[in-house]
């Protein structure tokens, strides 16, 4: 399988508006790298402010990168005319998290749909037809093209945001927390959907989220954020190894009592993007921290397969082997 999506050394700083001698920089996203190949689902977690709606913008070229480049299709996406990228942004696509506002609420759901053709300027012969088959492709009926967002749920708007954004038939579909404003069984409805979506249609995604439990069961491929830089990269089935990961993975809710776990509560406070430590910027949270860790920083270094972290101390145990005793009735 080929790569679809190549990012290298991606960095994004943003500047406060202080005057220019005091200016101050944001270090949003620092040193990303990561390939996507056709028809994976690559999951990127972290928690809130970690950079993960930055490198998505970044992805998609909405916001330019600082440093580092991104290859789609093989295309060095910085390489493009306007025309050419516009050209290039019917393939890739973003759902937003929140469909409230993803829709204009003076558009009929007919005229929503229409809308990404109507910005490309190629509107369809048949545009009922169309309107139609987009509907049904996300499971609503046909009927909803006269409605208006506030007619519909949570739920139903963002299936339209999902038919909206599968509209100009895309190869890479970047969904940022697509269902983090919805209600837990509307939530598996959704991924439900986007499943059947990518394997009807070929899709590859880039699946945004803050939520590593959501993001094991339906990524193939994870990368872990913290603080802009990854710190994990690891195939959804592994252990992980870098105690962020871990301290995530055990934040997460486990229905089955049996492999519950102790719930490791992060102390200390995420460093400030303005003044980045020298060393690892998880050092003043981990369970781990030697001097090393607060004088250098780890590079991502291999586990075995495609398993990368970034950590001079990463965890040797199986995550399923330390249960908690007190929650084993
Ligand atoms: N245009 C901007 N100017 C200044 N700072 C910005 C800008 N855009 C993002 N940031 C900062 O970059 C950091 C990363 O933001 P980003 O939205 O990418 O994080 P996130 O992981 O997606 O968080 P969330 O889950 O809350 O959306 C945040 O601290 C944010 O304040």
């Amino acid at each position: 399988m080929s790569d679809l999506l190549t990012v290298n050394g991606l960095s994004r700083r943003f500047s406060d508006g202080g005057l220019l001698r005091k200016r101050k920089t944001f270090h949003a996203v620092s040193n990303v790298s990561f390939a996507l190949k056709k028809g994976q689902i690559l999951g990127v977690v972290g928690e809130s402010g970690c950079g993960k709606s930055t490198l998505a913008r970044l992805v998609l070229r909405l916001i330019t990168p600082s440093e580092g480049q991104v290859t789609f299709d093989g295309v060095d996406m910085a390489s493009l005319s306007r025309q050419d990228m516009r050209r290039l942004r019917q393939r890739m696509q973003l759902v937003f998290q929140d469909p409230y506002s993803a829709i204009d609420p003076r558009y009929s759901i007919r005229d929503a749909l229409l809308e990404p053709f109507r910005v490309q300027g190629a509107m369809p012969r048949s545009a009922d037809e169309t309107v139609a088959s987009l509907l049904d492709m996300v499971g609503l009926n046909s009927a909803l093209a006269a409605s208006y967002p506030h007619q519909l749920s949570g739920g139903q708007k963002q299936r339209i945001g999902i038919a909206r954004a599968l509209a100009l038939n895309p190869s890479l579909v970047v969904l940022d927390e697509p269902t983090a404003s919805l209600d837990v069984s509307v939530q598996a409805q959704i991924v439900s959907l986007l499943e059947r979506l990518r394997q009807d249609l070929g899709l590859t995604y880039l699946f945004i989220s803050h939520d590593l439990g959501l993001v094991r069961y339906f990524c193939d491929q994870i990368l872990v954020m913290y603080l802009g830089r990854i710190v994990e990269v690891l195939p959804s089935t592994a252990a992980p190894k870098h105690p962020y990961t871990r301290a995530l993975l055990d934040s997460t809710f486990e229905p089955d009592p049996k492999r519950r776990r102790t719930v490791t509560r992060l102390a200390g406070e995420i460093p400030s993007g303005y003044d980045l430590p020298t060393g690892c910027a998880f050092a003043n949270r981990c369970p781990r921290v030697t001097d090393l860790c607060r004088r250098e920083l780890s590079t991502l270094w291999s586990q075995g397969g495609a398993h990368q972290v970034a950590c001079h101390h990463p965890l040797t145990a199986a995550p399923d082997a330390i249960i908690d005793e007190r929650s084993v009735a």
